[in-house]
């Protein structure tokens, strides 16, 4: 099925990771107000554990990226993410400053926050967690949910297996946004331990805040970049981490991706393409002509080809032709000796005599041609053929007529020369 994926993100992480996996895909960026929506959330959400507050946050923000999209493009095939890290009660989010950096790093590394710290984050403090510090280090939690909003005509094109069918059935609030799409909303997530017990690890941090390229990750770390080098512990996917968990999503609804192809499968493509521009070489049904007309040349007449059986019709032809002459040159001669003999014995009646002769004449030509010889191959002369055949025709008409005699017969011949 030829259908675009429309992932409603900006995060350069989410794109090469679908790219990683083959998938094929458009991005658009849904503008929401995630801070806004994020306080409203853990304000409802007050008394629930870190844990609990990850899986929330997180999923509410996915789907309302996916919702957001889905109202503005009417897309078929919407996915959308969100990533958030949470760490001894407090939920971070993408730093706005490098105060806030250092703080989150503090955090993340066990450290404890001095009175001003805590009141910057204070917002951010959403639960009373236990501080986890084991041997690996200081433990956080990264969730990152998943939202895949798929169109309800789209989902019926697809040729589903039982199994998935169930699976999305036994999502809550599966179906959305005025029944149009089918909502498939999951969470992973990862937990990593950190350490930096020397002072190399605080100048990767330093050089890491002043690189700038804190300020677009949750917890304000990235697991692919330099600060991977204070991690001492990961339990889970690093793509969870890195913001788009593709193993997860491909378990799940890996159905429903539409995936690249492969050279190999576009090679072959274009092998299919070639074979069936190639036209059927259509074969001439009798060997009799062959013909170059088209539908647009309607009064086109093909060229007669000689053929065996062409020239089998011509010699069957010459050999009426023939035999009519020599019926011709044997009256002829009847008809002198009959002259001969009335000159001598008076006037006879000599009809039935001459039709004996005719027929015998006729019978010994048949005999001679009756294997016509097929290398004959030129045409007898269109007139000269007209000519023996009207008067073949016209002599036996004469002869079946009861006024004709022998004697007509050297006046009709000169008569028709
Ligand atoms: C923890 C961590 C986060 N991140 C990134 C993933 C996410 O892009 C970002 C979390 O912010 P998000 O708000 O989840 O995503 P985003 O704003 O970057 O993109 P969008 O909302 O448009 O989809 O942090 C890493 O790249 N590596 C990491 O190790």
């Amino acid at each position: 099925m030829s259908v675009q994926l429309l992932l409603a993100s900006s995060s350069p992480r989410r794109k090469s990771i679908l790219n990683l996996a083959q998938i094929d895909f458009v991005t658009y960026s849904p503008q929401l107000d995630e801070a806004t929506l994020t306080k409203r959330l853990l304000a409802i959400y007050n008394d629930v554990c870190q844990s609990a507050l990850g899986r929330i946050v997180t999923s509410e923000l996915a789907f309302h990226k996916a919702l957001t999209a889905a109202r503005m493009t009417s897309a078929p095939l919407i996915l959308a993410s969100d990533t958030i890290v949470m760490c001894r009660g407090y939920i971070l989010g993408k730093p706005n400053n490098a105060e806030i950096a250092r703080i989150m790093f503090k955090l993340l590394l066990g450290e404890t926050l001095n009175a001003d710290e805590a009141n910057i984050m204070q917002e951010a403090h959403a639960c009373n967690e236990e501080e986890c510090c084991s041997k690996f280090g200081q433990f956080h939690q990264v969730s990152t949910s998943v939202c895949l909003l798929i169109s309800k005509d789209l989902l019926n094109k697809f040729n589903l297996s039982k199994q998935t069918i169930e699976r999305i059935e036994a999502l809550p609030d599966t179906y959305v946004e005025k029944d149009n799409y089918v909502r498939i909303l999951f969470v992973e997530q990862a937990g990593v331990y950190m350490q930096a017990n020397s002072p190399l690890f605080t100048r990767i941090i330093e050089d890491y805040i002043a690189s700038g390229a804190c300020f677009d990750k949750a917890g304000g770390y990235a697991v692919q970049e330099q600060t991977a080098c204070l991690i001492n512990k990961i339990d889970g996917d690093v793509y969870t981490i890195m913001g788009l968990p593709i193993h997860a999503i491909l378990q799940k609804c890996g159905e429903l991706m539409p995936f690249k192809q492969t050279e190999a499968q576009v090679n072959s493509q274009r092998t299919q393409t070639r074979i069936s521009e190639i036209k059927p070489i259509v074969q001439p049904k009798a060997a009799t002509v062959e013909t170059n007309a088209t539908p647009e040349h309607d009064n086109y007449r093909p060229i007669p080809v000689r053929t065996k059986s062409s020239v089998a019709r011509f010699n069957s032809t010459l050999l009426q032709n023939l035999t009519s002459y020599n019926a011709t040159q044997n009256e002829k001669q009847a008809d002198k000796a009959h002259d001969k003999a009335n000159e001598t014995e008076g006037y006879q009646q000599a009809g039935p005599g001459l039709k004996s002769v005719e027929q015998t004449d006729f019978n010994k030509q048949s005999a001679k041609l009756a294997e016509p010889d097929l290398s004959l191959s030129k045409p007898i002369n269109t007139n000269e053929q007209e000519l023996v055949g009207a008067l073949k025709s016209k002599l036996s008409s004469l002869k079946s007529s009861s006024s004709f005699s022998q004697r007509d017969l050297p006046q009709f011949l000169k008569h028709n020369k």
